[in-house]
């Protein structure tokens, strides 16, 4: 993202110009008028991570910007993008870490994770390997910040106190709460990842029945999800994110999710009746009774195999980071599913990535 964009006064026709170009990419397909959900104009992003440049003595926040063929170092002085934590916390660190030999020697990249819920993570990368020298003086500006610290370097990863934060905020009445594991999927932008989930838990309220959800990350939506049916069904195939979601599961008390950690092409051909998967063997397939499926896959979206298991189902709720690929999917879709409902969420204010949702339902 350039820096000069990051301008909220650009803020509604950046967003009109992303609504118009979404429109047009779907002309054709029937699409509704989307509801549009919008970003907090500044200090929305819970990631941000940076280069550390070492120039002249000094040490300072970089990013690269692509100048024709080569790239640009840009010097960060503050990155009003990120969430208020994260900015309070970036100059009293680089100002710290310039203090310190042991800390800032081979020091690459600066990397913030925040919640809504007030915790802060930072990892530090270096080219370098990591001694007792700088657990000691870690954890000393661990203590100084009251920050959860991890020192990472080739091979090596030094967790002073935990790799998670634990996120919780509002929605309906319901607090959520969700361990977020460093490294791991996390939606960026919390603000509109609430309206998301809302918007998503209105369009299954009177659905009944069971749930497949693929590509469940650590049980964001599952959670929420999870009350308007009877059964759920979640696959997600990284380790660490399936892990955070059976803590997520027992942290909301959520008791009637089966989380199974498969890739979409796998869960797809296991409901095929393809191949047997030694991880389904607990699961009682021909127990569910799915009404809807949930998608939320990353920027490629569904592979063929994906799209032929989602022809099966009467209604799909499908939120997408990418445009292109969900509306290829949608295509694909639909000689037997018509868009009920559409919705845009700017997860990514002042650049031209645009998060959608579509509510697909069979055509009569
Ligand atoms: C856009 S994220 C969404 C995660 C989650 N729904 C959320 O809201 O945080 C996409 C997820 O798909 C997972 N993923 C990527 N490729 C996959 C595949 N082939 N099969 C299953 N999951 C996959 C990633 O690990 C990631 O957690």
């Amino acid at each position: 993202m350039s820096l000069d964009r990051i301008d909220p006064a650009q803020y509604e026709s950046q967003l009109a110009d992303k609504l118009a170009a979404f429109k047009a990419d779907f002309a054709g397909l029937g699409l509704p008028e989307p509801e549009v959900f919008r970003s907090a104009p500044l200090h929305y992003r819970m990631r941000a991570e940076f280069r550390l440049w070492h120039h002249g003595g000094r040490i300072d926040y970089a990013m690269f910007e692509s100048a024709g063929d080569s790239k640009k170092v840009v010097l960060i002085e503050d990155f009003p993008a990120a969430a208020k934590p994260i900015c309070d916390l970036m100059p009293r660190l680089r100002d710290t870490l310039q203090e310190s030999e042991v800390l800032k020697r081979k020091l690459f990249q600066v990397e913030f994770l925040a919640t809504h819920s007030g915790e802060l993570m930072v990892c530090l990368v270096y080219h370098r390997p990591l001694g007792d020298d700088w657990v000691e003086a870690a954890q000393a500006l661990a203590d100084r910040f009251g920050v959860q610290l991890i020192g990472r370097s080739r091979k090596q990863k030094i967790v002073l106190g935990r790799d998670w934060l634990l996120e919780s905020f509002e929605l309906d009445g319901r607090t959520l709460r969700y361990q977020q594991i460093e490294g791991s999927f996390t939606q960026p932008n919390v603000g509109v990842n609430r309206q998301m989930l809302g918007w998503a838990s209105r369009q299954v309220a009177d659905a009944g029945g069971d749930l497949l959800e693929l590509y469940c990350g650590n049980g964001n939506f599952t959670i929420a999800l999870a009350p308007a049916f009877d059964k759920v069904l979640a696959t997600e195939v990284s380790k660490s994110s399936v892990r955070a979601a059976h803590y997520n599961l027992d942290a909301n008390g959520v008791d009637n999710v089966t989380m199974v950690r498969m890739s979409s092409d796998e869960i797809s051909d296991a409901l095929a009746g393809g191949r047997e998967y030694r991880r389904m063997k607990e699961v009682a397939l021909d127990s569910y009774r799915f009404s809807t499926l949930f998608v939320d896959p990353p920027r490629s979206g569904l592979d063929a195999a994906t799209v032929e298991l989602a022809r099966g189902f009467d209604r799909i709720l499908y939120i997408s980071c990418n445009p292109v690929t969900l509306r290829d999917n949608v295509a694909a879709l639909q000689d037997t599913h018509e868009i009920a409902a559409a919705a845009v969420f700017d997860q990514f204010p002042y650049t031209h990535h645009l998060e959608s949702g579509l509510l697909l339902k069979r055509r009569a």
